[in-house]
C-alpha cells in the first residue's frame, strides 16, 4: 500500500484519546519561543491583577473592623478610594493582559497557518487528488482557529489561576487557619462535579467539531458550481436536502446537549457559591461571637473564597483543556508532517535553459500498486520535436505528461531531460521551462489581464494583448464591457469552455516555455476555431519540444513522432504515415475516425 494511503481517509478524525506527548509539547513550546516578551508581559500582568484582586477583601476588612466602629470618616474615604483605584488599575492591566495574550495567541496561529499553507503548496497533486477540499479548509480554517481560543486560554488561564489560588490560600491562612481550613475542606464539592462537567463538555465538542467538519465538506461539495450542476441535471435535490437535514438534525442535538451541560455547570457553581460563603458565615459567626475572630475577618474570608474557589475549579480541569489543545495541535503537526513527495533534492540543479531533449527509460508507474498504469515505456523526444501521445481513453496518456514536469515521479525508471533525471534538478526551475494547456482550464477570480499575467507576472501591457491576438481571444476580451478588467473565474463574468482554451493558451504564450504539453488543448473548440488555433499552437510549436494529446487525430498529422499508447505500454511508434503503413492500432483508430466524419 502506497504512503500516501492514509490521505484518502484524511478528516476521519481517527484520533479519539489525546494523550500528552512529549514531542508535541517540545513543538508547542518553539513556536511560542519568539513570543517570550509577551509572555513575560503578560505573566507581569498577572501578579499585578492578582495583588489587586487580594488587596480589596482586605480594604473590606479594614472597612468593616476599623473605619466603621472607629467612626474614622477620612479613614473610611481612603479605603473606599483605595477599593475604586484598585478595580480600576486592575481593569487597565487586565486589559493590556488580553492585548498581550492575543499577540500571543493570533502570532502562533498566523505563524501556523502560514507554514501550513506553505506546506500544502509543496504537496504534491497525488495528495490534492486523493484528500478532499472541505477537510483541508477545514484544518486550515477551523482548526487554527480553535487553537487561539484554546491555547491563549488555556495558558495564561492556568497561570493566573495558579496565582490566585495560592496567594489567596496563603492569605486566608495568614487571616485565620480555622477559618481556612473548612474551606479547604469545602473545595471537593466544589472541584469534583466542574471536573465531570468539563469531561463530558470536552467530548461533546470534539463529536460538535467532527460533525461541522463533516457538514463544511458536504457543502462544499453540493454547493460548488459544478457540484450543484449535477444535482440538478440528476434532479436530486431532495436527496442532498435529506443527507444534509439528516447531519444538521444531529449537530442540533450535539449542540443542544452542549449548552444543557452548560447549564448543569452553571447550576452547580451557583449553588456551591451560594452554600459555600454560607457555611463560613455559619462557622465564621461562631467564631465573633466567641469574639475569637473579626467581623471583617469573616466577611474577607467569603470574598477570598470566591476568589479561591473559582480558579480551583478551572485548573481541576485544565488536564482536560491541556489534552484538549494538544490534540489539536496534534491534528495540525500531522499535516505539517506530512511526507513531501516531489522536492528538491540535496544539491538539486538549477535549469537555467533546457535544450528540451525528454527521455523516458523503464518507465513503470502506478497510483496504486496493484493496478499499474505505465509499464516499461522507452522513448526519446528530441529537441524541438512535436510528438503526439495517441491512444484509447484510459490508456495513460495524461499520466505520461504528468511525469514531465514532474507532478508524479515514476516508481520504477527515470525521466531525464537534456540527460539529467528529473528528481535532480530543482522543482521549480524545471516548472518554469514547461507549459501546460489541458481540456480544463482554471481561471482565477480576478480580472483576464491578471489572469493572463499568470504566465509571466512582469508581461507589459503590449506582451500581454499581442499574446492574446495570437490566441484569438483579444477581439473577444475588448467586446467586454470592462475589457482586459473584467474578472473571471469563479464568482466572474463566464468564459465558454472554448474562449478559456485560448485564456489558457494565450497564458502559455506569455509564458514561452521551451517545453509544451497540449492535453487535449483544443478539444472545447468548434472545428473553425480550432483550424485557427492549430495555426497559432503550430507556431507556438516551432522551436520547442511539444508533447501533444489529441483525440482528434488530424490535429497530429505532421507530428515528428506518434507514440501509441495501450493499457500503459507503447505498442506503436513511427510518424503518421509510417503507422498507417503498419496498418495496427493507429491505423484502425484512424479508420474509425475518418469514417465517423466521412
Ligand atoms: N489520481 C489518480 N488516482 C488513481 N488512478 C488514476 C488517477 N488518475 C488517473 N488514474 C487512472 O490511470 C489510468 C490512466 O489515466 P490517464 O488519465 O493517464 O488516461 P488517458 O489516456 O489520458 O485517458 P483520456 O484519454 O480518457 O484522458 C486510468 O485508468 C485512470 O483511471
Amino acid at each position: 500500500m502506497s504512503r500516501f494511503s492514509a490521505y484518502r481517509d484524511w478528516g476521519a478524525d481517527g484520533q479519539e484519546k489525546p494523550e500528552l506527548k512529549k514531542e508535541t509539547l517540545q513543538r508547542i513550546y518553539r513556536y511560542f519561543l519568539p513570543y517570550w516578551k509577551q509572555g513575560v508581559g503578560v505573566v507581569l500582568c498577572i501578579l499585578l491583577t492578582s495583588g489587586f484582586g487580594l488587596l480589596q477583601p482586605l480594604l473590606i476588612r479594614g472597612v468593616v473592623d476599623t473605619a466603621i466602629p472607629q467612626g474614622r470618616t477620612s479613614l473610611l474615604n481612603g479605603l473606599v478610594l483605595a477599593m475604586v483605584a484598585a478595580a480600576i488599575l486592575s481593569g487597565l492591566v487586565s486589559v493590556a493582559q488580553a492585548f498581550l495574550n492575543s499577540v500571543i495567541g493570533q502570532g502562533v496561529m498566523n505563524d501556523i497557518r502560514n507554514q501550513m499553507y506553505q506546506h500544502l503548496h509543496r504537496m504534491s497533486i497525488r495528495f490534492f487528488t486523493s484528500t478532499k477540499t472541505g477537510d483541508i479548509m477545514s484544518r486550515v480554517n477551523n482548526d487554527v482557529n480553535g487553537l487561539q481560543q484554546v491555547v491563549t486560554d488555556t495558558m495564561s488561564q492556568s497561570i493566573n489561576n495558579v496565582l490566585l489560588a495560592s496567594t489567596t490560600l496563603v492569605t486566608m491562612f495568614w487571616l485565620d487557619w480555622r477559618l481556612a481550613l473548612l474551606s479547604l475542606i469545602l473545595l471537593p464539592l466544589f472541584v469534583l462535579p466542574t471536573r465531570r462537567v468539563g469531561k463530558m463538555n470536552y467530548k461533546v465538542r470534539k463529536e460538535t467539531q467532527a460533525k461541522m467538519g463533516e457538514l463544511s465538506s458536504l457543502m462544499q461539495e453540493t454547493l460548488s458550481v459544478s457540484g450543484a450542476l449535477l444535482v440538478k441535471s440528476f434532479g436530486r435535490e431532495e436527496d442532498e436536502l435529506r443527507r444534509f437535514t439528516g447531519k444538521t438534525t444531529e449537530l442540533k442535538r450535539l449542540q443542544i446537549r452542549q449548552s444543557l451541560i452548560g447549564r448543569w455547570f452553571f447550576m452547580f457553581i451557583n449553588v456551591i457559591s451560594t452554600a459555600g460563603p454560607a457555611i463560613i458565615y455559619w462557622y465564621g459567626g461562631h467564631l465573633v461571637i466567641d469574639q475569637s475572630i473579626t467581623l471583617g475577618t469573616v466577611i474577607a474570608f467569603t470574598a477570598f473564597l470566591t476568589r479561591l474557589y473559582g480558579p480551583v475549579s478551572s485548573l481541576a480541569n485544565i488536564q482536560v483543556n491541556v489534552l484538549g489543545s494538544a490534540a489539536l495541535f496534534d491534528r495540525l503537526f500531522e499535516y505539517l508532517d506530512l511526507p513531501v513527495e516531489i522536492q528538491d533534492r540535496p544539491g538539486a540543479l538549477e535549469l537555467r535553459e533546457a535544450a528540451g531533449r525528454i527521455e523516458f527509460e523503464g518507465v513503470s508507474f502506478w497510483y496504486h500498486k496493484e493496478r499499474p498504469v505505465l509499464q516499461g515505456l522507452n522513448f526519446t523526444i528530441e529537441p524541438g520535436q512535436i510528438v503526439a501521445l495517441v491512444g484509447p481513453s484510459g490508456s495513460g496518456k495524461t499520466t505520461i505528461s504528468n511525469l514531465i514536469p514532474r507532478l508524479y515521479d515514476p516508481s520504477v525508471g527515470a525521466v531525464r531531460l537534456d540527460g539529467v533525471d528529473l528528481r535532480d534538478l530543482q522543482v521549480k526551475s524545471l516548472g518554469e521551462q514547461i507549459g501546460i494547456v489541458t481540456q480544463e482550464t482554471f481561471l482565477f477570480h480576478a480580472t483576464i489581464r491578471e489572469n493572463l499575467r499568470y504566465g509571466r507576472p512582469h508581461a507589459t501591457e503590449e506582451e500581454i494583448v499581442a499574446a492574446a491576438k495570437a490566441a484569438y481571444i483579444h477581439d473577444l476580451i475588448e467586446s467586454l464591457p470592462e475589457g482586459y478588467d473584467t474578472v473571471v473565474g469563479e464568482r466572474g463574468h463566464k468564459l465558454s469552455g472554448g474562449e478559456k482554451q485560448r485564456m489558457a493558451i494565450a497564458r502559455v504564450i506569455l509564458k514561452d516555455p521551451k517545453i509544451l504539453i497540449l492535453d487535449e488543448a483544443t478539444s472545447a473548440l468548434d472545428s473553425h476555431s480550432e483550424a485557427y488555433i492549430q495555426q497559432v499552437l503550430e507556431e507556438l510549436m516551432k522551436s520547442r519540444t511539444s508533447v501533444v494529446i489529441a483525440h482528434r487525430l488530424s490535429t497530429i498529422l505532421h507530428a515528428d513522432q506518434i507514440l501509441v499508447i495501450e493499457e500503459g505500454r507503447l505498442v506503436e511508434q513511427g510518424t503518421h504515415v509510417q503507422l498507417l503503413e503498419l496498418g495496427g492500432l493507429y491505423a484502425s483508430l484512424y479508420r474509425q475516425q475518418f469514417e465517423g466524419e466521412a
